[in-house]
């Protein structure tokens, strides 16, 4: 049912942005000098529901905004360089950051903690204080870990709302759906896959058994599509050869993201997809960010669902992920208590 719900809120996304009509919303990019940041702020700058866009890095902005701004769809684009962050957040409804150092071959994305921690925090902490009420999307590795930095953050200005922090987890939702269209034959677009838990191999738990395609895959390639979907951005990171990890198609599923999100705060009814919030779900285990299919609304999170009847196989992911995702938050809380 939830999957059959989530392939009509995702498919009608063949064309990357469904919906034209509506209220539209200032949008800010933090880090849009970036190898996400610049396909990321192109995208969205072809979104119909992004009326102006403030793009921010501490290097390069002004550059890629002039560059954008002159692609001929109605939104307005400013660039701001390093010392504008408060001019380019003021007025913003939504903020997506991908701000901040990738991977290179042999790391984790822990291993990127040390870096981007206080590049999130201190990101946070702005948004906190000049548009209190934006809507935060975070993309910047290790998401396990900077989702709860920016709730922390928030919370300690006295401004966290829970409805309004997303960790952008729609590049693993994008993948599963390709790498199953890969194995049945079947469009993507009737591939969807729900993948829950966090974004960092183990963490992620791909629930085929819920996919009238994904359901019929068994065995061996089970297994297989199952460690491709976890490990998928290793093999990106392998392919670039030190030259970084995933920005293109993270750029898309940053934008397809953001669109939902939008259609959501317009009073659209029914989109659903995976992304990591602030979560009931698992908080008795003492795990209380998860990703688990959310309904987006005029508030944002409108509703989080639950995971669902999944396959043994599957129970055991889930089984393996739960401790090494308190970890991961246990880690982000624990920075900014001691910042
Ligand atoms: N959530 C996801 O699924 C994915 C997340 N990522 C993560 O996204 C992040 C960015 O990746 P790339 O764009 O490839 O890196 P990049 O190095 O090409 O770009 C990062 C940008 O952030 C900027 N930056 C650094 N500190 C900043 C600050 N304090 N304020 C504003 N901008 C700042 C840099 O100047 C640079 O332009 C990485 O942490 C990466 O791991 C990457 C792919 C997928
Ligand atoms: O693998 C990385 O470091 C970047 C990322 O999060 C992804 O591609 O899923």
């Amino acid at each position: 049912m939830l999957a059959r719900q989530a392939l009509r809120s995702l498919s009608s996304h063949s064309r990357l942005f469904s919906s034209s009509s509506a209220r539209q919303t200032k949008v800010a990019v933090l880090g849009a000098g970036g190898g996400i940041g610049q396909p990321l702020s192109l995208l969205l700058k072809t979104d119909p529901l992004v009326s102006s866009l403030s793009l921010y890095d501490i290097r390069g902005a002004p550059g890629v905004a002039a560059d954008v701004s002159h692609i001929d769809t109605a939104s307005e684009v400013t660039g701001y360089a390093a010392d504008k962050l408060d001019e380019a957040l003021d007025g913003v409804k939504v903020v997506v950051i991908p701000a901040g150092v990738p991977r290179k071959p042999g790391m984790t994305r822990d291993d990127l903690f040390n870096t981007n921690a206080s590049i999130v925090r201190d990101l946070a902490a702005a948004v906190g204080r000049v548009s209190p009420e934006a809507h935060i999307l975070v993309i910047s590795n290790p998401v396990n870990s900077t989702v709860p930095i920016v709730a922390s953050v928030l919370e300690q200005a006295g401004v966290f709302d829970p409805r309004r922090l997303f960790g952008v987890t729609t590049l693993d939702v994008v993948r599963a759906a390709r790498f199953l269209s890969g194995i049945t034959g079947a469009s993507p677009s009737e591939t969807p896959v729900t993948v829950v838990g966090g974004h960092s191999g183990v963490t992620i738990v791909p629930l085929l058994s819920q996919s009238a395609h994904g359901k019929s895959v068994t065995g061996e390639p089970l297994g297989q599509i199952v460690h491709r979907i976890q490990y998928g951005g290793d093999e990106v990171v392998k392919a670039k050869d030190g030259a970084g990890s995933a920005t293109l198609s993270m750029a898309y599923a940053g934008a397809k993201f953001t669109h939902a999100l939008l259609r959501g705060l317009n009073g659209e009814k029914g989109v659903i997809t995976p992304t990591f919030v602030k979560s009931d779900l698992y908080a008795s285990q003492g795990i209380d960010f998860f990703s688990s299919n959310v309904e987006l609304g005029v508030n944002g999170v409108e509703k989080i669902h639950p995971v669902g009847p999944i396959s043994a196989e599957e129970q055991k992911l889930l089984d393996a992920a739960l401790p090494e995702l308190k970890k991961n938050i246990e880690k982000g809380k624990a920075f900014v208590a001691q910042s």
